[in-house]
C-alpha cells in the first residue's frame, strides 16, 4: 500500500494532542486515519513544533501536515493545501469579568504559539497588544491560569474546549475571521506541486463527508 508520513504538532487539543500512553490523538489524527483507510494507505503520525511543519515538508522529512493549520495566502506560496475541513475563526480569552473588548488589551501580554496565524495577527495588526511566544499553546494557557498572561489568542474551536475545561476564563469581545490572516478553514499541507496526493485526499474528504464519517468524528471530539 502507499505509504503517507503525517505530522502533527500535538499541543492542540481536541485537534491534537499527546494521551497518557504518548500518542497523538484527536480530530486531525483520527480525520488522517479515516481518510488513510478509504485511500487504502499505510499511515504514520509524528509530534512536530508548529514552526517546523513546513519548513521539515518541504524537506520531505514527512509527505502531510494535519494540524489545525489555517489555510493562508501566506502559507500557499511554500506548500499546497485540500481542501477545508474544518471552519475557523479566532479568539482571545482571559480571567472572567477582566476584559470585555480587544480594545482593551492594550499593553497586555497575551500568549500565542510561535509560528501560528494568531501571532501573525497580534505583531502585524495590534502591536499595541503584547504578544507572548509560547512552544505550545498548553503552556500558554498554564501561564494564564497562573497569571503570567492576561489572555491566549486561539482558534474558537479549541478555545471553546478550554472554557469548559475552566469554568474561571471567558471569550474576551468577538470572534475575528480576518481572512487575510487566517485563511479560509483548517486544511492538510502536502509539498507543493504533490498534485496526486492532493487529489487523493481531497476526494477521501468529498467521500467521508458524504458518508457520515467526518460527521461522526466531529462528534467525538466537539461533543454536542
Ligand atoms: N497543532 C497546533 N498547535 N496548531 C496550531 C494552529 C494555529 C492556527 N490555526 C494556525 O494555523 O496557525
Amino acid at each position: 500500500a502507499e505509504k503517507i508520513r503525517f505530522a502533527s504538532s500535538a499541543t492542540y487539543p481536541p485537534f491534537e494532542s499527546l494521551d497518557h500512553d504518548n500518542q497523538i490523538v484527536g480530530f486531525d489524527i483520527d480525520l488522517a486515519k479515516a481518510l488513510c483507510q478509504q485511500m487504502k494507505a499505510d499511515c504514520t503520525f509524528t509530534n512536530n513544533a508548529f514552526d517546523s511543519l513546513i519548513p521539515s515538508l518541504k524537506f520531505r522529512r514527512y509527505d502531510a501536515v494535519i494540524s489545525g493549520m489555517d489555510i493562508t495566502a501566506d502559507r500557499s506560496k511554500q506548500v499546497d493545501f485540500t481542501q477545508p475541513y474544518y471552519a475557523n475563526s479566532a479568539i482571545v480569552i482571559a480571567h472572567k469579568g477582566q476584559f470585555t473588548d480587544f480594545s482593551q488589551l492594550k499593553g497586555k501580554r497575551v500568549g500565542v504559539e510561535n509560528g501560528t496565524t494568531h501571532q501573525k495577527y497580534l505583531l502585524e495588526k495590534h502591536p499595541e497588544v503584547i504578544a507572548v511566544a509560547y512552544d505550545s499553546y498548553q503552556n500558554a494557557i498554564l501561564d494564564l491560569k497562573n497569571g503570567r498572561l492576561n489572555g491566549v489568542f486561539g482558534d474558537t474551536a479549541v478555545v471553546n474546549q478550554w472554557l469548559k475545561a475552566n469554568d474561571d476564563l471567558s471569550a474576551v469581545g468577538e470572534h475575528i475571521t480576518d481572512t487575510d490572516f487566517f485563511g479560509t478553514g483548517l486544511g492538510i499541507a502536502v509539498r507543493k506541486g504533490n498534485a496526486p496526493l492532493l487529489n487523493e485526499l481531497n476526494s477521501a474528504l468529498v467521500a467521508l463527508k458524504a458518508n457520515g464519517t467526518w460527521q461522526q468524528i466531529n462528534q467525538k471530539w466537539f461533543p454536542e
